[in-house]
């Protein structure tokens, strides 16, 4: 789990409070104090992503497992000009050990592999040393 505080900032250019990325873990249960802030890229498009109360928000990074086919999510944080914004993003991480590749029933002549498979751990290093991957 992390803990994000993003204070208030009145200034519009100095709005960001989380630079664009895409998580590198399997699945990331993101709750907040409800202060709206997270944003999501798709078509081109910077979305604000609505809060539910007393829910969380769910991101899938399954890039991998799916082939190319579910793309992980571009997301950032913008802070609001009066409230503080805070949020606990939980990782759920994949079994260090576990091999992560396409999963096979999803490969075929027409759709061939696009990753070679990785341990997980192995991935997880790669990614957070921005080490190349294929
Ligand atoms: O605060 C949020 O809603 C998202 C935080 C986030 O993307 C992260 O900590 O990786
Ligand atoms: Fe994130």
């Amino acid at each position: 789990m992390r803990i994000n505080n993003f204070p208030p900032n009145p200034q519009p250019d100095a709005n960001l409070g989380l630079h664009e990325h895409t998580d590198v873990i399997a699945t990331a249960l993101i709750v907040t104090n409800e202060v709206p802030g997270l944003q999501i890229f798709k078509d081109d498009h910077w979305f604000n992503v609505q809060q539910i109360p007393k829910q969380q928000d769910h991101i899938l990074t399954v890039y991998r497992l799916s082939n190319g086919k579910y793309k992980n999510v571009m997301h950032r944080v913008t802070v609001d000009k009066e409230k503080q914004r805070t949020s606990w993003p939980v990782f759920v991480n994949a079994n260090p050990d576990v091999v992560l590749g396409p999963l096979p029933e999803l490969i075929s002549g027409a759709n061939p592999s696009l990753f070679k498979p990785i341990m997980c751990k192995d991935f997880k290093y790669r990614r957070l040393s921005r080490f190349p991957l294929d």
